[in-house]
């Protein structure tokens, strides 16, 4: 797919690069600009991830939904009531306090959906969800899974908790929020008009693949959105509330939102791909303090911070989530009830 360049007369903040295949390794030096990496900003590119076939198919299977007809696309509609799995319509969630719409659409493939088909575990999706179930979406969703998990496995070291503590809050036995997403953002909308708002991620670890620009993120210290420049073949990851809270604000879950391709891509139909990893419904979502001194200590250096959000991770998601769309709004209240750990 060739679209024009990302300008260069834009703001773009730089991430470090990581090496899947290093990090698969056990490559120490890796490991430690991960760990920097999650710690400063919480965002990072991921290149050899493997999963580059994949996400090609899925951009195909997200083609083909969003070309249906809205009123079928309607019938899978994700609903007010904090469920995300299924369809979104454009426009139907706030990006602010003061209530403007989103310009996106997307279709979230709950992840137990996708490796129990063609049982149903959530919900059902569109026939062109179904027909791509076993040809593309478990596929993407097992790669994006072992690419989670390994980067899981490094931070569960380098958090200094036993072995395998985060791989058991993200058990493969428990239901969960994961997904993978397919976003569409229409061209036509004026250039700053905000496409997804300004917020933090609501789960562990994001694995994004976006072909043009449009992703922004405020880095610690700034008060201007930076642009993250896509790099082909490379993904982009992140930091969920999840994990932050889970390492007491060690990692950082980093504030971002989406406008429109800048320059010379803004007449183009942006899409992207996500895959979300989430703690099992039931994960209280809280610091570790307990189980690693350097938790125990971070919680205590910041004692100006909350780590006990007092919900399981399904009530989390299903709060922020319901929040967000316009249906249930009553006043700037409605977006902060929608809010995660954003730090400033
Ligand atoms: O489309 C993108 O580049 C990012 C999407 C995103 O932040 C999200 O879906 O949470
Ligand atoms: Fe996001």
């Amino acid at each position: 797919m060739l679209s024009p360049p990302f300008p260069d007369d834009v703001p773009t903040h730089p991430l470090l690069i990581l090496d899947y295949q290093l990090l698969k390794q056990g490559d120490e030096t890796e490991k430690e600009r991960l760990w920097e990496a999650a710690r400063k900003l919480g965002f990072w590119y991921l290149k050899n991830h493997g999963a580059e076939d994949e996400a090609s198919r899925m951009f195909e299977m997200g083609e083909g939904t969003m070309r249906l007809p809205l009123e079928e696309k309607m019938k899978y509609e994700q609903g007010d009531d904090g469920r995300s799995f299924g369809y979104k319509a454009a426009g139907s969630n706030a990006v602010d306090a003061s209530g403007k719409h989103d310009t996106i659409e997307f279709i979230n493939v709950s992840k137990d959906d996708a490796l129990a088909y063609p049982n149903i575990i959530h919900r059902t999706y569109p026939s062109t969800v179904n027909t791509r179930m076993e040809s593309t979406i478990t596929p993407f969703v097992a790669k994006s899974v072992e690419v989670n998990d390994t980067i899981l496995d490094i931070f569960n070291d380098k958090l200094g908790l036993p072995k395998g503590t985060l791989m058991r809050l993200h058990n493969k036995e428990e239901h969960s929020g994961s997904e993978a997403r397919i976003t569409k953002n229409a061209p036509g909308h004026a250039s700053d008009r905000i496409a997804i708002g300004a917020h933090t991620d609501f789960g562990s670890l994001s694995f994004l693949h976006n072909r043009l620009g449009g992703l922004q993120v405020m880095p610690p210290g700034y008060t201007e959105w930076q642009y993250v420049k896509p790099i082909s073949r490379h993904a982009i990851c992140n930091v969920g509330d999840a994990l932050s809270l889970f390492s007491g604000g060690i990692l950082r879950s980093n504030l971002h939102r989406v406008i429109p391709p800048p320059g010379p891509q803004s007449h183009l139909e942006r899409w992207s791909l996500v895959f979300f990893t989430r703690p099992g419904n039931s994960i209280v979502l809280r610091a570790l303090v307990e189980d690693s001194p350097l938790i125990a200590e971070a919680v205590r250096d910041t004692p100006e911070k909350n780590f006990e959000s007092g919900s399981t991770a399904k009530e989390w998601f299903a709060r922020r989530v319901k929040y967000q769309r316009v249906n249930n709004r009553v006043g700037p209240e409605t977006w902060k009830a929608s809010r995660g750990t954003e730090n400033e």
